[in-house]
C-alpha cells in the first residue's frame, strides 16, 4: 500500500483564499479587520522565521498586524505591561506570545495574563477548561488544524484507537481532548511508557509530536493507519524532517503528512481561523 499524502500546504492555502473572502465581505460592510498582535522576545532564530511566516499569512487574509519585538532582558512587569495594553486595544483581536520565552520569564504567568477572548492559541487555561469540557473555545492551532487534516481525509474518526506520542500542554494534551471530542479512544505516550512500539502499532490514527528526528520507525506502523507528523527537526545539512520515518511509513499508512508541508501551515491557518474568531466573524467553526 502506498500512503495518500494529506498535503498541508494546499489545504491551508484553500483556507486562507476562504478566510480572505470573509474578511473582504465584513470590510464592505464596513466593519474593521481582524487584528492579530504577536510579541517576539529575544532573538530566536527560528522563532523570527515563524514570526515573519505568521505576518506574511495575516497580510495575505487581509487582517491588520502588530509585531513587537522585546529585548531579552525584558522584565517580568515589563512584558505583562504590554499584554495589559493589548488586551485593552481595540484593534487587536488576538494575540500570541510566542514560546519559549526566556527562562527569567514566567510563561504560565504570562500566558494567563491575555485576555481569554484574544488567546488566539487557545493556551489559557479558561480556553483549555472548555476544550475539555466540550464547550465553544478558542483552541490551540497545531492541534486544531490536525482535525482539519483528519477532516479532509473523509475518513470516520468516532470509534477509531488513536495513539499521540508526546504530552506537552501545546501539541499532546489538547490534541489528545480534540481526538476525544472526535469519539476516538485515546492513548496518550510519552517517555515513561511501555512498549511504545506496541502502543503505535494497534493506532488506526497515529500523531506523533516529540521532536526526535525519525523516532517512529515505519515498521511500527499499523497497515492502513492514518500517520500525523507534528515534528520539525532540523538536520545538519539544514533540511526540515519529522518525528517519523516517512520513506518507510508511506508504505504502510492509508494516509500521511509530509514535514515540511503537513502540520506547519495548517498551524498558521487555524490561527488566522481562530483570529477571525475572536474578531466575532464566524471562521469555518
Ligand atoms: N505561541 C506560540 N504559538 C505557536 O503556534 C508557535 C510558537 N509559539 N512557537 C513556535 C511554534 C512553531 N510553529 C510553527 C508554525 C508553522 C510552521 C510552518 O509553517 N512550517 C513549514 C515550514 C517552515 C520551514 O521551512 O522552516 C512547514 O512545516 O511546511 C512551523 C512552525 C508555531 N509555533
Amino acid at each position: 500500500m502506498n500512503a495518500q499524502l494529506l498535503d498541508g500546504k494546499a489545504i491551508a492555502a484553500s483556507i486562507r483564499a476562504e478566510l480572505k473572502q470573509q474578511v473582504a465581505q465584513q470590510l464592505a460592510s464596513g466593519a474593521a479587520p481582524p487584528g492579530l498582535a504577536v510579541v517576539l522576545v529575544g532573538d530566536h532564530p527560528a522563532s523570527q522565521v515563524y514570526v515573519r511566516n505568521k505576518r506574511t499569512a495575516c497580510a495575505e487574509v487581509g487582517f491588520y498586524s502588530q509585531l513587537h519585538e522585546l529585548p531579552p532582558t525584558v522584565t517580568p512587569d515589563q512584558l505583562l505591561a504590554l499584554i495589559d495594553q493589548l488586551n485593552a486595544d481595540p484593534r487587536i483581536h488576538g494575540i500570541l506570545v510566542q514560546l519559549p520565552l526566556p527562562d527569567a520569564i514566567d510563561t504560565e504567568a504570562v500566558l494567563e495574563r491575555i485576555d481569554p477572548a484574544k488567546d488566539v492559541d487557545g493556551f489559557h487555561p479558561y480556553n483549555i477548561g472548555r476544550l475539555a469540557l466540550r464547550l465553544p473555545a478558542l483552541r490551540p492551532c497545531t492541534p486544531k488544524g490536525v482535525m482539519t487534516l483528519l477532516e479532509r481525509t473523509g475518513q470516520t474518526l468516532a470509534g477509531c484507537d488513536a495513539v499521540i506520542v508526546g504530552q506537552s500542554n501545546i501539541v499532546g494534551r489538547p490534541m489528545a481532548l480534540e481526538l476525544l471530542a472526535a469519539r476516538c479512544t485515546i492513548t496518550v505516550c510519552h517517555s515513561r511508557t511501555r512498549d511504545l512500539a506496541a502502543k503505535v502499532a494497534a493506532a488506526d490514527v497515529l500523531v506523533v509530536a516529540i521532536g526526535r528526528a525519525e523516532f517512529i520507525p515505519g515498521a511500527w506502523i499499523k497497515p492502513g493507519a492514518i500517520v500525523i507528523d507534528v515534528g520539525m527537526n532540523r538536520t545538519v545539512d539544514g533540511k526540515l524532517t519529522g518525528d517519523v520515518d516517512f520513506s518507510a511509513a508511506v508504505e504502510r499508512a492509508s494516509w500521511i503528512t509530509p514535514v515540511p508541508g503537513g502540520v506547519g501551515p495548517m498551524t498558521i491557518a487555524s490561527l488566522l481561523e481562530n483570529t477571525l474568531q475572536a474578531a466575532g466573524m464566524r471562521a469555518g467553526k
